[in-house]
């Protein structure tokens, strides 16, 4: 599991500056994914040896100081609860105030690491100035600045020795993991209990991690499967109502964990953003993905309704074109016993190995059929290709201008290979490689 890294702090300090800084987006990348919805408030850092998932509670506009307080006290509440450990950002100019104290009091009394930074301390001057923060009687205190560069890598540093990296890999090789994820109400825990059989009601439950989560092993026709973290799926619904946007850091937590998601959407609303948020999400993780469209059974059909909420997911979810789309009711169970046996298909072709003699016999032909694109007017040779991974397929293609290969002759290739390899159902990834680097 990825360690979660909130930032908290009051409006304007600088958490989405931090927050940037430390995912260091590449702008064109995003650009060229059709359809990719970015919440920057969330994101998956692998900058760092170690990868962890970042969350800005940021982003708020709050119209008076008590709605102020309210939210920063929500924020910090959810970092409590939720992350392992928390940057609680202040601001060297805007000096120290009564939200800030009064959220240092709150984050004192936990017991998970948190970071005292304070923010905009460009340089030596500011650095002087900082000395009021230290009448917060916190023992460490780090100055930074975002904007600039300055003592981010040194915080990191000290973070990353910090946290908790529990390297006690369950990694069962044999066993089916899947994540179920969507928005609060689309029937996530009926479907749970569907897959499981009420009967077995958690009959062998996981103890956890530091967070708890349990997962729940269950077997079909004698094949292990792993629903990752049941118990969260069925409390949910009882406890505090959830901020929206929070709710996604649990499908984050999931999905990080999972071969293959069920992506559980409620055929009363449609596609919502909040759908898109948790899939564009699947995607980038390179997670196995399946629609399933619940609540099948509240929808007024002809022959045709099947049809239009098909194009309407494809239409959303330009980037998994390759997802199966089941429509279910967990309700009533119709369609439900369809789900496992989707579920095999697609951890199929994701651990799916196929021969560099065959590999490259079709990419030849791809290539000879459809030449790649004058990179600034020099022609792009292409050496060979090998697969160097599994969950998801991945290969290398080792060319002399890996820079200047365009996105859509990436997605062409990946097609050829989906054609002839039977790639139906799982992501991909493709890696243009220069001849002369020989790792990996
Ligand atoms: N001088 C200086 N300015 C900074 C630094 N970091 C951020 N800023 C500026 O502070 C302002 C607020 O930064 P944001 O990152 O948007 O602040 P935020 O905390 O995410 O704000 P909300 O989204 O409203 O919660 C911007 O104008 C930044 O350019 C810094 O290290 N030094
Ligand atoms: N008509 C119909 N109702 C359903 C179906 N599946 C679930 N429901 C109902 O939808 C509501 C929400 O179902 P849950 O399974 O609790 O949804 P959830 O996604 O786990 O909800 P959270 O815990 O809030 O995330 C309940 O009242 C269910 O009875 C279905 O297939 N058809």
């Amino acid at each position: 599991m990825k360690p979660i890294i909130a930032i908290v702090g009051r409006p304007n300090v600088g958490k989405s500056t931090l927050f940037n800084r430390l995912v260091g987006r590449r702008k064109a990348m995003v650009d060229d994914m059709p359809g990719v919805t970015r919440d920057r408030n969330y994101a998956e850092v692998n900058r760092f040896d170690l990868p962890f998932i970042l969350v800005d509670t940021g982003g708020f506009e709050p119209e008076t100081s008590d709605k102020l307080l309210q939210q920063m006290r929500e924020q910090s509440r959810f970092a409590m609860d939720e992350a392992d450990l928390i940057l609680f950002v202040m601001d060297a100019r805007g000096g120290l105030t009564p939200a800030d104290r009064d959220v240092v009091e709150m984050l004192r009394r936990i017991n998970k690491p948190v970071f005292y930074i304070i923010n905009k301390v460009d340089g030596e001057k500011q650095e002087a100035e900082a000395g009021d923060f230290y009448s917060l009687g916190v023992d460490h205190i780090h100055t930074i600045s975002a904007e600039h560069n300055r003592g981010v890598g040194d915080l990191m540093d000290e973070v990353l020795a910090v946290l908790p990296y529990n390297r006690d890999k369950d990694e069962d090789e044999e066993i089916t993991r899947i994540a179920v994820v969507g928005r609060p109400n689309v029937g996530k825990s009926t479907l749970v209990n569907r897959l499981l059989g009420y009967e077995r009601v958690v009959a062998n439950p996981t103890a956890g991690t530091t967070r708890d989560a349990v997962d729940t092993r269950f077997t079909v026709n004698k094949k292990p499967y792993l629903l990752i973290d049941t118990a969260g799926i069925r409390r949910k619904g009882k406890t505090v109502q959830k901020i929206e946007k929070y709710s996604v850091v649990d499908a984050l937590r999931s999905i990080d964990r999972a071969d293959v998601v069920l992506i559980v959407l409620n055929a009363e609303d449609g596609v919502t953003e909040q759908d898109t948020k948790i899939a564009g999400y699947a995607y980038e993780a390179g997670r196995g993905c399946i629609f399933v469209v619940n609540k099948w059974d509240t929808v007024v059909k002809d022959n045709s309704t099947m049809g239009k909420f098909t194009e309407e997911i494809r239409r959303n979810f330009k980037y998994l074109p390759f997802a199966p789309i089941l429509f279910v009711s967990a309700q009533s169970g119709q369609r439900t016993g369809k789900i496992i046996a989707e579920v095999d298909l697609v951890m199929e072709q994701y651990c799916k190995r196929v021969s560099t003699g065959e590999l490259n016999r079709i990419f030849n032909q791809a290539v000879d059929e459809n030449h790649a694109p004058l990179d600034g007017g020099r022609r792009v040779k292409f050496y060979y290709a090998t697969q160097v991974g599994v969950k998801p397929p991945s290969f290398v293609v080792f060319t002399n201008r890996p820079e200047g290969i365009h996105f859509s002759y990436e997605r062409y290739i990946m097609n050829r290979f989906r054609e002839a390899f039977g790639f139906s159902g799982t992501p991909l990834k493709l890696i243009f490689r220069g001849r002369d680097k020989k790792d990996t």
